[in-house]
């Protein structure tokens, strides 16, 4: 895993996020600052508010997968779907390289921007994939809306482009006028990935996307994950509750609780020699 790294990995990052805070709730004078609140606690005491993420830092590099681990409520998706825009941040910024070389705060752009930046150089890959499909559109159907969105209008290219991509995770191409809602789960997720990848982003987020599928078809789905980050070299933050899975695929991670990113390295080291008593309990429960 770590020749992944020395051979994709590229001096600038894709993605730099840093002081990332994300606050449910108005918030109050007690709370504008959410390092104070008690180690680990992530509701503000005096009005309830709660922090889903406090100051998250992280970068994210060209064709490295970053898992992100930790326990339910955690902040984990928080922190994707304020990456994808789905949720706006309280604070923090965020730069992506392939954006104005990198010069400019994401979060602090235009909503015209945002869905630029959103439509050619994000993709989503939702735990469910009603939230990421269109389940009334045919499966070729779902990915020239991702095409049409970032400006392909030729019918030809996008006919071609989405056999190209439903052959790729592998949903014979008979099945291509068909909605997504007929297929099993695991082919519905695959139809999500071959979404998420139309427009070829470099960045790619992955919320839980394995959970509540049978373990031979979440064998299937890990493999064309690492499949996707060999060949086409994007960077991938895969959120995930189980340190199985973050082993299988990711070249680092980052352990996140209370909403805080209690620790983070690469994944070889991290399960080798944790450093926070939480990370050695979760190893700890994946050795045993
Ligand atoms: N829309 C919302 N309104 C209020 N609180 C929210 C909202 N969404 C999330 N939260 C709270 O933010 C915290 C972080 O939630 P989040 O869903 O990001 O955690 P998670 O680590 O992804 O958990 P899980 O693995 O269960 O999905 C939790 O305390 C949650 O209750």
């Amino acid at each position: 895993m770590q020749d992944t790294i020395r051979s994709t990995v590229t001096e600038q990052p894709q993605l730099k996020v840093q002081h990332l805070n994300k606050r449910y709730g108005k918030g109050c004078s007690r709370c504008t600052d959410p390092t104070f609140l008690a180690e680990e606690g992530q509701r503000c005491p005096h009005c309830g508010s709660v922090w889903a993420c406090i100051d998250v830092n992280f970068d994210l590099y060209q064709g490295e997968i970053l898992g992100i681990v930790g326990e339910s409520g955690s902040g984990k998706s928080t922190l994707v779907k304020c990456l994808y825009f789905d949720d706006q941040i309280t604070s923090g910024s965020a730069h992506i390289a392939a954006y104005k070389n990198g010069e400019l705060d994401i979060f602090s752009e235009s909503a015209q921007q945002k869905r630029y930046i959103r439509n050619h150089l994000l993709g989503m890959i939702y735990q469910n994939p009603w939230l990421g499909l269109k389940m009334s559109f045919s499966s070729g159907g779902n990915i020239a809306e991702k095409l049409i969105a970032s400006g392909s209008y030729h019918v030809g290219s996008i006919r071609a482009r989405a056999t190209e991509l439903l052959e790729h995770v592998e949903i014979p191409i008979s099945r291509i006028n068909e909605q997504p809602k007929n297929f099993s789960g695991g082919m519905q997720q695959r139809v999500q990935i071959s979404k998420a990848l139309a427009n070829n982003p470099p960045i790619l987020l992955l919320d839980e996307v394995t959970t509540g599928l049978d373990l031979s078809v979440q064998a299937r789905v890990l493999d064309l994950i690492r499949n996707i980050q060999r060949q086409f070299n994007v960077g991938m933050i895969l959120v995930s509750h189980d340190l199985g899975v973050i082993r299988m695929l990711a070249d680092r991670t980052m352990v996140m609780k209370g909403g805080r990113v209690i620790e983070q390295g690469l994944t070889d080291q991290i399960l080798e020699d944790p450093q926070h008593a939480y990370t050695q309990k979760l190893v700890h429960s994946l050795l045993s």
